[in-house]
């Protein structure tokens, strides 16, 4: 039962509020990365483990409580279609955690005994993208994967690449910009029949800041999470930060689980031209305005998603310590 609390138990020492990182594709393609493939942010895992490693590392100088695995768009039918066999997938897979963990143990060490640091030990989520992320046509912002696909076929997409996360030692899973209740349901349906020991997070995209992208009720989608002893966080990643105080809202009305928000800067994905569109956006000022807020409302992990940075983070870390100080 240990290994469940972990979230909770961070959450009380850190004072309530915790820090997950940013958009780390995003500081993939800062430093470099070309990301532009059916896999995203995952091609790194074959090309560029070293570069993961030290995004992870930013993630952590900057003052993320949690850092989030490479494995969004990490699908062994992915790393197949790629002409690499199983076992070479699904070592790819446990590469991602191992960079990780790496990244985490490596930075404790040295700042661990570094006098009046005031950083956390950080856990490892394992990021699990949703059927729509492997599709690489936009989905996971639409919802709609077209009239052939039920439950039990997404629990099918699921369940291997959840086995191989959960063993390579993460602290716990990040289903991450979730666009519909059917694959919330495959979710935590799996979570059960795979008696998974660690806790997850499951966080939805929106479009309009009021339902989940595939327009279905956040009651209907949280109805089915509400169910779920293994889910203990719920949230919404990949979203407009202006959508947040209302999602906040809605949510806390919904659910006593514990609530997670990680923003885009505000920019909107065009899934066919596999690019960014500008839009109104955040920059690191705004965020840093509105995570007390935020936090007030009802948000005990606060981070960023795509197109936001370490500075991002760095802002909003640099504003919950200060509270915490003050107090
Ligand atoms: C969160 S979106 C920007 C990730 C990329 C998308 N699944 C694609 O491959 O086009
Ligand atoms: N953890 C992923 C989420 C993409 S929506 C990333 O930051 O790249
Ligand atoms: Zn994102």
């Amino acid at each position: 039962m240990g290994r469940m609390m972990v979230l909770e138990e961070l959450i009380e020492r850190v004072g309530g509020c915790a820090v997950i990182d940013g958009g780390f594709a995003t500081q993939l393609e800062n430093c470099g990365a070309k990301i532009d493939d059916p896999l995203w942010s995952a091609v790194c895992l074959i090309r560029e483990p070293d570069l993961i490693k030290e995004v992870h590392l930013q993630y952590l100088e900057a003052g993320a409580d949690i850092i989030v695995t490479s494995s969004y768009q990490a699908t062994i039918p992915g790393f197949l279609s790629k002409g690499m066999s199983i076992e070479q997938a699904e070592s790819l897979l446990q590469r991602s955690v191992k960079l990780a963990v790496d990244a985490r143990d490596s930075f404790w060490k040295v700042v661990q005994n570094v006098p009046g640091n005031d950083y956390n030990r950080a856990l490892v989520a394992a990021s699990i993208g949703s059927y729509g992320a492997y599709l690489a046509d936009g989905s996971e912002y639409s919802g709609y994967y077209g009239p052939d696909i039920d439950l039990d076929k997404l629990k099918d997409f699921h369940r291997r690449r959840l086995q191989i996360l959960v063993n390579a030692g993460p602290d716990l899973l990040a289903f991450e910009a979730i666009p519909n209740k059917i694959e919330a349901q495959a979710c935590v349906e799996l979570l059960e029949e795979e008696n998974i020991q660690i806790p997850s997070w499951i966080c939805f995209s929106s479009v309009n800041g009021e339902h989940a992208s595939s327009g279905e009720s956040f009651k209907e989608c949280l109805d089915v999470l509400n169910k779920s002893e293994k889910v203990k966080v719920v949230g919404i990643n990949c979203s407009p930060p202006q959508f947040m105080e209302n999602l906040i809202s809605k949510f806390r009305g919904l659910t006593k689980k514990a609530i997670a928000i990680y923003p885009n800067s505000g920019e909107v994905w065009d899934g066919r031209a596999k690019r960014w569109l500008p839009s109104e956006c955040f920059d690191d000022e705004k965020f840093k305005t509105f995570v007390l807020r935020w936090h007030k409302l009802g948000a005990s992990l606060i981070g960023g998603c795509c197109r936001t940075t370490p500075s991002t983070i760095r802002a909003v870390s640099k504003v919950l310590k200060d509270r915490t100080q003050a107090q």
